[in-house]
Order: C-alpha cells, then sequence, then structure tokens
C-alpha cells in the first residue's frame, strides 16, 4: 500500500494530533475537549499529513509569521512546525515529501523566507534550512553577582510593579511591537501567543502554572519592559530556601528597563539560582552584574534557522554593516532560490539582481540562510569550506557586509 502526502481534512484532525503527539513522545490519547481548543487557532489549510490505510502517519504545519531582518524591516515567512514522522515510517522520505511540498507552498503564496526551530541539527540542512540566530541560556549564581540586596527600588525614578496576566495582555503586545521592531530575528507573536503565554488559553498537553508578571515604568510612567517568571519553591536541608527563579520572557525597550528587570529578578527574596530562559549569544546580563562570572553559560546552541525562499527580495529586505560588491552564486538543488546575483550595498541599503557576470563567491542556499541574519560569519564558513571564494578579498568583504553589531535572538519556541 502506498503512503499519500496531502492536506489534511476536518475529519482527520484529531488523527493528525495524535500523530503529532506519537512523534514528539507525548501520550498519544487526546481527548475531545483537548482536539477542541487546539483546532481553535490551527488553519487546517496550513496542515498537510502522511495517510497509511487511512491512518495519519506524519503531520506537517505551517503559519504567517513576521520576522525583523537587520534594519528593522519586518519580512513576511513562513513558519514550519509541528513536524514529525511516526516511528512505524521513519525513513522512508516522508519528511522529504512533505517538506518540498510545504516549501513549493511557500514559495507559491510569495514569502522569501522559511524558518523554524529545529528539533535536531542534522535535519534541515537538507532541504535548504541554516542556523541563523542561536541562543545562550546561562544559570546565574545570585549570592555571588555582588547585587547589592538591600537596594529595593530601580535607579533613574524608573518602578516595577507585579502584575495579572491580564495586564500582560494589555501592555505586552504594544512593548513587543517596539522591541521587534529593532531587534532582527525576533518573531511576531499573536494574539494566541499572548493569550496562551498568560493563562487565558489552555496550552494542552503541558498544564499551566500561573507565573509572577512584573511590569518595568520609567519616570514618566511609561511601561518599558517586562518579565515573566516562575520559581520552584526548592529548601536545603538546613532550611535554607534554594529557590531558582526560570525566565520565561524579559522583553526591555530602554537600558534602564533591561538593567532594573534583571536586577529585580536578581533580588527575590529566597531565589538563590536565576535561570535566563534563551537569550542571545551577546545578551546583556552578564555585564548588568557587578561580578559576571556569576552568570554561567548553560545551553548555547544553534536555535532559529532560515530558508530563503527568494534571494532578490530577502537579500534586499535588509541592510548591511559596511558597503559590498559581490557575485554571488547561490546553490539551491531544490530550485527555489539559486542563480547568480549582484548585490550592491551603500549607505546600508543594498540591491540585488541576477547577473551573468563571473561570481565572486559560491554558497549553498543554507550558508545563505546562516548569513542572513548577520549571525555566521563568513570568514568562518569559508574556513570550514563552506563558502568557496573565487575573487581575494570576497570572503572579507561578504564578512563585514552581513555581520551585524548585535546578534539576532528569537526569544520564541514555535
Ligand atoms: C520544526 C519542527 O517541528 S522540529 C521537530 C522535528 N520532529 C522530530 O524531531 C520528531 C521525531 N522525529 C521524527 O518525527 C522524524 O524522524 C523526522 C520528522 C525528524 C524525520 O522524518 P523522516 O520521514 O524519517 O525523514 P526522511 O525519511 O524524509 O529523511 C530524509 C533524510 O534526512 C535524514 N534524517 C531525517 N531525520 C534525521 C535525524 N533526526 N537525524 C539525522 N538525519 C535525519 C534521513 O536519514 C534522510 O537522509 P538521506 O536522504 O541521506 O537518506
Amino acid at each position: 500500500m502506498t503512503v499519500d502526502t496531502r492536506p489534511i481534512t476536518e475529519s482527520e484532525f484529531p488523527g493528525w494530533l495524535r500523530a503529532l503527539a506519537t512523534g514528539f513522545l507525548r501520550p498519544p490519547l487526546i481527548t475531545d475537549e483537548e482536539a477542541e481548543s487546539r483546532r481553535a487557532h490551527m488553519d487546517l489549510a496550513r496542515m498537510s499529513g502522511a495517510f497509511d490505510d487511512g491512518r495519519c502517519v506524519a503531520t506537517y504545519r505551517t503559519f504567517d509569521q513576521r520576522i525583523t531582518v537587520p534594519g528593522g524591516a519586518r519580512v513576511a515567512a513562513t513558519a514550519v512546525t509541528q513536524v514529525t514522522v511516526s516511528p512505524t515510517h521513519r525513513r522512508r522520505g516522508l519528511l522529504s515529501r512533505l517538506m518540498a511540498e510545504g516549501l513549493a507552498g511557500a514559495k507559491e503564496r510569495g514569502d522569501a523566507l522559511a524558518t523554524l526551530i529545529a528539533a535536531e541539527y542534522p535535519i534541515y540542512g537538507r532541504y535548504g534550512f541554516g542556523p541563523a540566530a542561536s541562543i545562550t541560556e546561562w544559570t546565574v549564581d545570585v549570592p555571588r553577582t555582588g547585587l547589592d540586596g538591600r537596594r529595593a527600588l530601580p535607579e533613574g525614578g524608573g518602578r516595577i510593579d507585579l502584575v495579572e496576566g491580564g495586564d500582560v495582555r494589555k501592555t505586552g503586545p504594544a512593548l513587543h511591537e517596539r522591541l521587534a521592531a529593532r531587534r532582527h530575528g525576533m518573531v511576531s507573536r499573536d494574539e494566541h501567543w499572548w493569550n496562551a503565554n498568560t493563562g487565558a488559553e489552555p496550552t494542552p498537553p503541558h498544564p499551566w502554572t500561573e507565573p509572577f508578571h512584573a511590569v518595568y515604568r520609567s519616570a514618566g510612567g511609561e511601561p518599558e519592559g517586562l518579565v515573566t517568571y516562575a520559581a520552584d519553591d526548592r529548601w536545603g536541608d538546613a532550611k535554607q530556601p534554594l529557590n531558582t527563579a526560570t525566565v520565561r520572557d524579559l522583553i526591555a525597550v530602554t537600558p534602564e528597563a533591561e538593567r532594573a528587570l534583571w536586577h529585580f529578578v536578581c533580588s527575590v527574596d529566597w531565589v538563590t539560582t536565576v535561570r535566563s530562559g534563551y537569550r542571545a549569544a551577546d545578551d546583556l546580563l552578564p555585564d548588568l552584574l557587578p561580578d559576571p562570572r556569576a552568570a554561567r553559560v548553560r545551553t548555547a546552541a544553534d536555535f532559529l534557522w532560515v530558508r530563503v525562499l527568494d534571494t532578490v527580495r530577502a537579500l534586499e529586505a535588509r541592510t548591511y554593516e559596511a558597503p559590498a560588491s559581490l557575485v554571488l552564486e547561490v546553490v539551491d538543488a531544490a530550485g527555489f532560490a539559486g542563480g547568480r546575483f549582484r548585490l550592491a550595498t551603500e549607505g546600508g541599503q543594498a540591491s540585488c539582481a541576477p547577473t551573468t557576470a563571473a561570481p565572486d563567491l559560491t554558497l549553498d542556499v543554507r550558508e545563505l540562510g546562516a548569513l542572513y541574519l548577520g549571525d555566521a560569519s563568513a570568514v568562518r564558513l569559508s574556513a570550514l569550506g563552506l563558502l568557496t571564494e573565487h575573487r581575494q578579498g570576497a570572503v572579507a568583504e561578504a564578512d563585514t557586509a552581513f555581520r551585524t553589531a548585535r546578534r539576532p535572538w528569537c526569544p520564541d519556541v514555535f
């Protein structure tokens, strides 16, 4: 019997959810209540699966996303998520088929980029995705920070207030938009994101536990930052507090708010350890502490992967750190973004157009994705043999043009 891959129908939704749970090693019994609550925010037209004798054995879903690129433009992207193949059907090419169909759909919709968070590193490079924004998570040893625990108020006249989830739903989206307008790598959050992350909508199969939310307001009363954290209520044998506060979200639009919110989380009584959550590799956190060594790297890894689908539009959407004139030979086995292009950057802006001139650099579309948000270094990629230089100096030119002063940051798992 052949296994077919195709968009799913309404009646196939519960079976699709069961296959998703199976692939993610979660209990595969889906209640009607769970199916109903998940259906409310999933677009059937963007869900596909593989079916063997009527049973769903693979899942694939996409949704519309906007991603901030260097310079602040928000580019429409196809976000790929909930990719699974059941263990009975693995390594028979089902993901490859779903991905080929999914990327063709994204190209047809006119999206210049596709994005995803990779569960495992080796899966997505073959489909033209490159690791584009890494994350770092720190564990802060609070007693070692050197922060003055007696100090109660933020410097500079601002204040921090604990708020409810409902307040976060009011304040958070505008704050996030302000930050996303200038921090490349950030992806859009829709209403469902805010509801799900403040307890207003269930998030099966994960049970909701209410966290603490705090807002930083400037001396003028303007909200400039927001932190959400949870604590684990742990005590040592000698009755000493050993709580870990885990930051679920911390966004700030001014340096004062960023400093005040980190100092706040690191000064909550009974909290001896702070887990930072996923931050940019160059996050300020360690250096906001009197003793930066109190922040130990817990995780440093690739996180957001980008797949360029339209080279001209993608390269023209972002800004560049240095002037460059480069002929790029982009190799794309899937045929979406390949070709030879002249990229000319001046005053930060770029023009990009197909050309027949001799190439300066040859690179796979995967490496273009890795370079795109400014995280990867062309010099490193070249040293790794992933980029071929045909004109002396072209690698260095690409390196200074593509790399960004701040590293990209995608705080959201999707
Ligand atoms: C965006 C997200 O949703 S991330 C979540 C991804 N999902 C998971 O990790 C859940 C558990 N894993 C799975 O469901 C499956 O193993 C999948 C989806 C990762 C792969 O599905 P499959 O149908 O087995 O992949 P498919 O057969 O199309 O493999 C294509 C190629 O990728 C390789 N490949 C697939 N998965 C992996 C992997 N995890 N590690 C290394 N190589 C892999 C295959 O070996 C094959 O290589 P080849 O072309 O050289 O023979």
